[in-house]
């Protein structure tokens, strides 16, 4: 196992730096010629890293997914974001390995990684542990419905702040925060900030960060990391803009 996208998030980190997933949902994935059209304006832009999963999904070709993609950029990191184990790839660099603290249930806390560990131990891929905290986006989501889990309330920063603070006690070194999917109310700056403030990991923010403007609060309350994904499937031009922006942000690090 590698350690390169923990190299690159923690350069990015020490700098100051920000970065952009674009996150994919393979059954939404109408035409290829197009598809890959798309990957090669965003690998042009300095797209950080490609996520590909979802809660439920109805096509198993996450496998020809990631080749197709890295016959147009074999550089541009495929990380895993998995609904479950059976969205698994060999061909992927790495693999969000989410313990979904925010909830109580066994079996996304520990048990679907039990099942997969041996499999991951016998790949290539790079795993990063990772806290998954759900956040209250103001609508039901699939993930809080295939979870059966309900998510932490977004008006509350010490809860959120205590879960990630346990999860790096128990040595999870990466924390997502999820709005959920399309969510109508994406996190609240003021989770983002107190999470940032509590512990030193890499802060990966997504979830109905559907404009530019959205995009900009996150990074500004402290997010590392922004994950987009209905927002480009409706629009690619806010992945355009949302790495224009960063590119700029990490420019001017470079200078000063
Ligand atoms: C460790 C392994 C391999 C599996 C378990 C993984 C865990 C803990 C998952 C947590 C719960 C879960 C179902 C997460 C899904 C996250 C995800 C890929 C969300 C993407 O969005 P969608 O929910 O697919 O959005 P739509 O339904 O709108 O397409
Ligand atoms: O699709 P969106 O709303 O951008 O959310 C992305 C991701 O954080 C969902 O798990
Ligand atoms: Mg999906």
């Amino acid at each position: 196992m590698g350690n390169k996208i923990e190299n690159k998030l923690k350069a990015l980190l020490k700098e100051g730096k920000k970065a952009l997933a674009w996150l994919i949902d393979p059954d939404k994935i109408v035409e290829d010629l197009s598809f890959l059209q798309q990957v090669k304006e965003m690998s042009q832009l300095n797209l950080d890293f490609i996520f590909i999963g979802g809660s439920l999904i109805e096509k198993n070709d996450i496998d020809r997914i990631i080749k197709l993609i890295k016959e147009v950029d074999s550089e541009l990191p495929i990380l895993l974001f998995p609904g479950s184990v059976v969205q698994f790839s060999n061909h992927a660099d790495g693999i969000l390995f989410l313990s979904l603290i925010s909830g109580r249930n066994p079996d996304l806390l520990i048990g679907q990684h039990v099942t997969i560990a041996p499999l991951l131990a016998k790949s290539n891929l790079e795993v990063l542990p990772t806290g998954y905290m759900l956040i209250d986006g103001g609508v039901a989501t699939s993930v809080n419905y295939i979870s059966q889990t309900i998510p932490l309330p977004n008006n509350k920063p010490e809860l959120a702040v205590a879960t990630a603070l346990a999860g790096s006690f128990l040595g999870l070194r990466y924390f997502y925060l999820d709005a959920g999917s399309g969510a109508k109310k994406p996190v609240s700056s003021a989770i983002i900030q107190n999470v940032k403030k509590a512990v030193s990991a890499p802060i990966i923010v997504g979830g109905g960060l559907d404009s530019l403007e959205k995009v900009k609060i996150a990074y500004q309350a402290g997010a590392d990391l922004v994950v987009i994904g209905n927002g480009a499937e409706k629009n690619l031009s806010l992945l355009t803009e949302a790495l224009e922006y960063i590119n700029v942000l990490n420019l001017s690090l470079n200078i000063n």
